[in-house]
């Protein structure tokens, strides 16, 4: 059963057509990364698959149930969502992480729940902030606090926007590591956006481009080519190979906004 199916999507706010006719599935195991340039629509998307927005038309499912037909709990527990830029009301880090248990806690906390939170701090080495206000910490504190509490969530599907915008690159580089450990273990999806076209190299198995409102190009590696690149960027690229990995190197003043292309 695939993890997200996205079955012909269209959706426009009420002056901008965003999306148009979108579909594409991911699958449990996959990391699935979506691309394009600035107000393409990709935090559209994830926020149509998170039900914040309302396609229309189109469908789309979760473990195969359409999430038009779920209740709020029962959306709240299979995704696991992080904005791109987070609120957190005024609590401790550990409060703010456990607070993704919610939609599985009915009377109290249970001993399960702490458990959970307390293993989701530890392998993103926040244990020494544990106890510090969560409204006083760095941006990318704060970023690894949201990512802490999505996956304290246990959901069956990730997402976040940019979820390494705010990082540096040590805690980019433990971020994207621990996502994609977490959907192997478990063997659910996680589906990002990302600008950074060399760590999403890192973190993606499969791609989806996004250009003008629609799929521009989807698959695996294959997709970055420099054609792809150059249409969907409006840059011209040149793609080495170093280590056996492909990596993405713009080519100097090279926008081709205006040419002929
Ligand atoms: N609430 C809104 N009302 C009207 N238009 C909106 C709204 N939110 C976004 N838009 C517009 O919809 C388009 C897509 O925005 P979206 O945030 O999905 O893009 P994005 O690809 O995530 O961009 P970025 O990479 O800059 O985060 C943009 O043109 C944006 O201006």
């Amino acid at each position: 059963m695939m993890s997200i199916s996205v079955n012909n999507v269209s959706f426009r706010y009420p002056t901008v057509k965003v999306l148009d006719d979108i579909s594409f599935a991911v699958e449990p195991g996959d990391c699935m990364v979506i691309l394009g340039k600035n107000g393409v629509g990709k935090s559209t998307l994830l926020k149509c698959i998170n039900r914040i927005l309302k396609v229309n038309p189109g469908d789309i499912e979760i473990g195969g149930s359409n999430i038009r037909e779920m209740d709020n709990n029962e959306l709240a527990q299979k995704i696991g969502y992080v904005l791109q830029s987070s609120q957190f009301s005024d609590t401790t880090v550990f409060d703010a992480i456990l607070l993704g248990r919610k939609p599985y806690i009915k009377w109290d906390v249970t001993s399960k729940d702490l458990e959970i939170a307390t293993d989701v701090l530890i392998s993103l080495s926040l244990q020494e902030y544990s106890m510090r206000r969560v409204n006083e910490l760095s941006g990318g504190e704060m970023q690894k606090v949201a990512i802490a509490r999505a996956l304290t969530q246990q959901p069956d599907v990730l997402m976040f926007d940019e979820p390494t915008s705010n990082l540096d690159l040590k805690n980019q580089l433990e971020v994207i590591r621990l996502i994609k450990d977490v959907v192997k273990e478990k063997h659910i999806s996680a589906t990002v956006t990302m600008h950074d076209l060399n760590l999403a190299l890192r973190f993606g198995n499969k791609f989806i481009m996004m250009k003008s409102g629609k799929i521009h190009a989807i698959g695996g590696m294959d997709v970055f080519t420099t054609d792809n690149i150059s249409k969907v960027y409006d840059v011209d690229v040149t793609i080495e190979t170093y280590n056996g990995h492909p990596v993405v190197i713009p080519l100097e003043g090279s926008s081709l906004e205006g040419s002929s292309l």
